[in-house]
């Protein structure tokens, strides 16, 4: 197919992390062809004056916000920006046609006033936001083939709700006992600087964040309350790691009959993900590392039953800047597309 027959599409926050995880994949992808790129700060400049090192693969111009012009040179178009900013351009997108993937929080959450109160802004696009889908394929594939406008999951998110899915969907567990520990390399706070994630600040330390007040324990909630069919609270703590990509999250939960064995929930995770490409369920005793996943769309998963306190503990692996966002966006459009779910999707490790 000819870059001119390739479906338009458009990158909004081209420079950013997720900006350029996207244009690495969809230069690659064979049904589309980056036709627009958009931002704020670095509006003027060419995509090969801030990556010098893609130049040889795409040089174009960033460009300013203006929706109409957006949807005049793109069918879809990606949105990766901060918080707040998608929900007053999505909208305005939808209404010219265009298919519409956002990166941020904005779309996740169906009830708008749980968005509201954690992410202290208001909204007005509450038509708009009920026809969103959220973006995580192993748990919603049907409903994304069908989506217009999917608020594609979270980083932590999709690391710990793919650990959770079966407990929950086969009723293993006491959803009121679900506790996750989870901990993100730096790239996950986004490229602008602050003074945390500064080498000098962030290296060689550990530290836990945002506890009992995380923005992602709502978002966790949503998913486990709609998975397991009754309200669920969870306890969330995340951590700062001084690395710079990959998100581990050590999910633990009292199982509901304390005769399973680990040998049991391996046997029903397998079977579980046995049509999910990008999930892999490791062996026996054999729990994942952040480096397996990094530049992948895979999720690992490593499953323990404790005898001894009854629980289970499932440890899960992703690279938060593919599977737990750009890579996962796209996941979601080849499948709102009707295009074979894995079209660029990476399955192997660039790392040793
Ligand atoms: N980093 C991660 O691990 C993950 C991030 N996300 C989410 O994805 C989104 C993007 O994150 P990330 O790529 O890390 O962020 P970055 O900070 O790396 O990039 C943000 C982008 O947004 C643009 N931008 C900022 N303000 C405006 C504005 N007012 N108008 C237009 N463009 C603007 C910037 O453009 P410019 O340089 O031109 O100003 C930049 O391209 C966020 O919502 C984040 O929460 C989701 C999952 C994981
Ligand atoms: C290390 C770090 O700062 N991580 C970010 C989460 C990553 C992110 O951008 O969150 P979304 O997945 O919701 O977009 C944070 O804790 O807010």
């Amino acid at each position: 197919m000819s870059p001119q027959e390739r479906v338009p599409v458009g990158i909004v926050g081209a420079s950013g992390y997720g900006g350029i995880q996207l244009v690495r994949l969809l230069l690659e992808h064979p049904m589309v062809n980056i036709t627009y790129m958009g931002g704020s700060g670095s509006v003027g400049q060419n995509f090969a004056d801030l990556y010098p090192h893609v130049a040889h693969a795409v040089n174009l111009p960033i460009e300013n916000l203006e929706p109409e012009a957006i949807a005049d040179r793109a069918k879809i178009v990606f949105l990766s920006l901060p918080n707040g900013l998608a929900s007053k351009i999505a909208p305005k997108l939808l209404a010219k046609g265009c298919k519409v993937l956002d990166l941020s929080a904005d779309y996740r959450f169906t009830d708008l006033q749980t968005y509201e109160s954690w992410y202290k802004e208001s909204r007005a696009d509450a038509e708009v936001n009920s026809k969103a889908v959220y973006g995580l394929p192993e748990i919603y594939r049907d409903r994304i083939a069908g989506a217009d406008l999917v608020g594609c999951a979270g980083c932590y998110p999709t690391a710990s709700l793919l650990a959770l899915q079966p407990l929950l969907k086969q009723g293993l567990i006491e959803p009121s006992t679900i506790i996750i520990d989870a901990k993100s390399g730096t790239s996950g706070g986004g490229r602008q600087p602050k003074t945390n994630l500064l080498l000098a600040e962030a290296d060689g330390s550990l530290a836990a964040y945002g506890i009992a007040s995380h923005r992602h324990t709502p978002e966790i909630e949503q998913i486990c309350s709609d998975l397991a069919g009754q309200e669920v609270l969870v306890q969330f703590t995340p951590h700062l790691i001084p690395m710079i990509r990959g998100i581990l999250s050590t999910v633990y939960a009292k199982l509901r009959d304390p005769g399973l064995v680990k040998e049991d929930l391996l046997t029903i995770y397998k079977s579980f993900y046995r049509n999910s490409e990008w999930v892999q369920v490791l062996p026996k005793n054999t729990f994942p590392q952040t480096k397996w996943a990094l530049g992948t769309n895979l999720c690992y998963l490593g499953v323990e039953v404790d005898s001894r306190t009854g629980r289970v503990i499932v440890v899960s692996a992703i690279d938060n800047l593919m599977k737990g966002q750009a890579s996962q966006a796209v996941q979601c459009m080849n499948i709102m597309m009707g295009w074979q779910e894995s079209l660029a999707l990476p399955r192997l490790t660039f790392y040793p």
